[in-house]
């Protein structure tokens, strides 16, 4: 670590704290991830799904892992540096982003995951905290929920951040696969463009609650295999219609309202994968594909999904190397390499979260939960975020706070988490900077009355 100096703290998560810091030697600025648990040995730490997973990925919307580092027992990530995560960005707006950003921000997160899910991971934790941007480029980032689609279920101890949690995780089953990535990228481009959480479920029930009253309850013809979940844990869902998305998200056209409302489909099986999402019409004027991103690529499906309304003819697939890992006696290199073959770490991950699945019902402990007040529907419930201005996590860490205290609290810490000098506000992307995409969609005002309240949420 001597390598380093370090700057600020960036972030405060669950599982470690990250600094800005700088390479003495090259200058380059980097974030160095300090987990907060001690490891003992590198066996253990090539353990971890942040390592096995990220040591794998080698894509301009993957946040790069350089290094792994263990010194006095204490493991440090090296990663390449962003400047901001998605929820700074969404707290600092007045409005809601354009219909050209979302498809931006968005096209450039669904390469991410098509390029991931067709490696064999799925993310499980995306959330906007997740999602870290550097001027017009985001990454997809804290792959410490990462799994392996060909590690065996169940999976017993996920605990997603709530609000993005997909229903098949709520009501515990124990298969589960990528699409629950894309039921969180649809709550999340609606956030986009609302600055508010579609699902804001103050616990798990809450949130099944919240997303029948977005989406309808599940049917027979809509979701069967939930049903059959529902009844094994005794658990019955409300009866409710379907709100309008557009009405819910008016400043979306109808291509997004349409692919939004397609991400969050009840069944994980309807859900499009994200190499087909690439290919749904609003990502239509997003012409531009970079030549690595055009290669055939194992996995794509060859053709879009045939009759599926919003798809377009259009092929898109991601590229790019698999990285290797040179173990040093305290230092792990990751280097791209052009093999799969020589990187697999392929042990079950043996760390303890401290993650106590949460249930359903009378099981769930709320004390573990943050008070939030949703705005948009006058909820009582709670939930919220924590730390870096994370959570809603249901991570099982998270204290109970009283919603007053939640203000301040986060206040602080946000304050804490503020980039570049003290008192800083974070500066949008120029969207005239983008570059995923064309500039065809419409911006819309959010009316001030469903402007983004989370910062003071908790
Ligand atoms: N590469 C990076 N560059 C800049 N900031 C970063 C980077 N990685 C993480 N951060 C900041 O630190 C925060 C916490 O990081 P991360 O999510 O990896 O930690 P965690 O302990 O896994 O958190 P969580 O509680 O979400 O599980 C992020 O939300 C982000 O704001």
């Amino acid at each position: 670590m001597d390598r380093y100096k370090v700057i600020k703290e960036v972030g405060d998560g669950t599982f470690g704290s990250v600094w800005r810091a700088i390479n003495k030697q090259t200058g380059e600025v980097v974030a160095i991830k300090k987990m907060k648990k001690k490891y003992y040995s590198w066996e253990e730490c090539m353990k971890l799904r942040e390592v096995k997973s990220l040591r794998r990925m080698n894509h301009p919307n993957i946040v790069k892992l350089k290094e792994v580092i263990r010194e006095h027992d204490i493991l440090y990530f090296v990663m390449e540096y962003m400047d901001y995560n998605l929820y700074q960005l969404m707290k600092d707006r007045g409005k809601g982003f354009s219909e050209a950003e979302v498809r931006n921000w968005c096209y450039q997160i669904f390469q991410g995951l098509a390029y991931m899910h067709q490696r064999g991971f799925f993310h499980r934790d995306l959330k906007p905290e997740n999602l870290l941007v550097s001027k017009t480029i985001i990454k997809i980032a804290d792959f410490g929920l990462a799994r392996e689609v060909s590690s065996l279920p169940p999976f017993t101890e996920y605990v997603s951040t709530r609000w993005y949690r997909a229903p098949e995780v709520l009501l515990q089953s124990s298969v589960y696969d990528s699409a629950v990535d894309m039921w969180a990228m649809g709550a999340i481009m609606a956030e986009l463009f609302t600055l508010r959480p579609l699902f804001p479920g103050s616990s798990e029930v809450d949130e099944i609650h919240k997303i029948c009253s977005v989406i309808g309850s599940p049917c027979q013809d809509s979701w069967a295999q939930g049903l059959q979940l529902a009844d094994a844990m005794k658990y019955q869902f409300p009866e409710m219609g379907c709100s309008s998305l557009s009405e819910l998200i008016p400043s979306a056209s109808t291509d997004a309202v349409d692919l939004i409302s397609l991400l969050c489909l009840w069944d994980p099986s309807k859900r499009p994968k994200a190499s087909e999402v690439l290919q749904h019409r609003f990502f239509l004027p997003c012409l531009y594909v970079p030549p690595t991103l055009r290669s055939k690529s194992v996995g794509v499906p060859k053709t879009p999904p045939s009759g599926v309304k919003g798809f377009e003819g259009r092929r898109y697939s991601t590229g790019g190397a698999l990285s290797a890992s040179k173990p040093g006696s305290n230092v792990l290199t990751v280097k791209p390499v052009l093999s799969s073959s020589r990187t697999a770490v392929q042990r079950k991950l043996q760390l303890d979260r401290q993650d106590s699945r949460k249930s359903l019902g009378a099981t769930e402990n709320n004390s573990k939960q943050p008070n939030y007040r949703s705005p948009a529907r006058k909820s009582s419930g709670n939930t919220g975020r924590s730390k870096n201005g994370s959570d809603a996590t249901g991570k099982g860490n998270v204290p109970d706070i009283p919603s007053g205290k939640v203000v301040s609290s986060v206040t602080h810490k946000m304050s804490k988490v503020s980039l570049g000098s003290v008192g800083t506000k974070p500066i949008p992307p120029s969207p005239s900077l983008m570059k995923a995409g064309g500039w065809h969609g419409q911006s819309s005002d959010i009316p001030s009355a469903r402007r983004y309240t989370r910062k003071a949420i908790g």
